[in-house]
């Protein structure tokens, strides 16, 4: 039995002529916890839509489970949780209301990891949503998709309203989960920087094009950062051993997938000086930034 979960190849859409997706592939296998990464507008609620079957790609294939996902059986349907910005619909109801309304649709539902997760935020079962802060709500929301127990959870924007400590604690939460129950997760977030200690495999999409798709380890050791001294001379340009460049001050910044000693005959070859080149210690996010540009 093939240990592919998510199969994307050369997904392609468009909304009213407009190209959103041009040729975006990757594959997540069986517990994996994989990142979808880009800016805003990049084509990621877009690929999770497709994902799910709300809607049906103009190109390429996108298989779930071994499905095509514009056709995916009910049961199959019935192993993916899904985090979106509307999931938790009745705010009229209490925490408690909520968790037997939505756990009367889920026949693997675990009380456990809901009150665990409730516990954790101090609030009473007969708190009623709308009168809880839009970071609570989130709180319930996350604790409503784990308690589904779905083998495949997909995240859009989990991070929605939530301060840094939870986050942190959800996480970490999510981490011990995934072990122990072999859950496969694909997640997207603005906050980038969160999953540096998180995921396994990312992909990070630009204009609906695959930038990057490697392990994190892989991109984080690949991908380099370098300074230069701006010293009045020729500036380095992109091109193929330059991904993007940029200028802070009286520094410079190169941003390339190569060493530090092919950047600087590329340098010298190109008539730049490129005494001072070092280079310069990167987290997720400005690795992410430096690859994508900030705007
Ligand atoms: N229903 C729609 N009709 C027309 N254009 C759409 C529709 N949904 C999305 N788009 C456009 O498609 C592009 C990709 O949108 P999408 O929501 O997939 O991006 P995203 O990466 O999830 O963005 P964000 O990070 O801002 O949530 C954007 O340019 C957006 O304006």
């Amino acid at each position: 039995m093939s240990d592919t979960v998510i199969q994307v190849d050369n997904l392609c859409h468009s909304y009213g002529g407009k190209d959103v997706l041009r040729g975006l592939s990757f594959e997540v296998k069986k517990g994996r916890i994989f990142g979808l990464l880009g800016k805003n507008g990049a084509g990621k609620s877009t690929t999770i839509n497709i994902m799910m079957g709300f809607l049906s790609p103009k190109g390429g294939v996108c298989r779930i489970f071994g499905e095509p996902s514009h056709s995916l059986r009910p049961e199959t349907r019935a192993r993916i949780g899904l985090l979106h910005e509307t999931f938790l619909q009745y705010e009229f109801l209490t925490i408690g209301q909520a968790e037997t309304f939505y756990a009367s649709f889920y026949p693997m539902w675990n009380h456990g990891v809901f009150r665990d997760l409730m516990d954790r935020l101090g609030l009473p079962d007969n708190r009623k949503i709308h009168r809880m802060s839009c970071g609570q709500r989130s709180q319930v929301t996350l604790a409503l998709i784990l308690a589904q127990m779905p083998e495949l959870m997909i995240l859009d924007d989990y991070s929605l309203g939530l301060d840094a400590g939870y986050r942190r604690l959800f996480l970490d939460y999510l981490l011990d989960y995934a072990e122990r129950y072999g859950t496969t997760i694909l997640i997207t977030s603005h906050i980038v920087q969160d999953l540096e200690r998180f995921v396994d495999d990312i992909v990070i999409l630009d204009q609906g094009r695959t930038l990057v798709s490697s392990s994190l380890q892989g991109f984080t050791d690949g991908f380099r950062c370098y300074g230069l001294p701006r010293n009045g001379g020729k500036k380095p340009v992109q091109d193929g051993i330059i991904a993007r460049t940029e200028c802070l001050g009286d520094r410079q910044y190169l941003y390339s997938f190569e060493s530090q000693d092919v950047v600087r005959e590329h340098l010298a070859a190109s008539g730049m000086d490129a005494a001072g080149l070092a280079p310069v210690s990167m987290t997720l996010e400005d690795a992410f930034i430096g690859l994508t540009g900030k705007y």
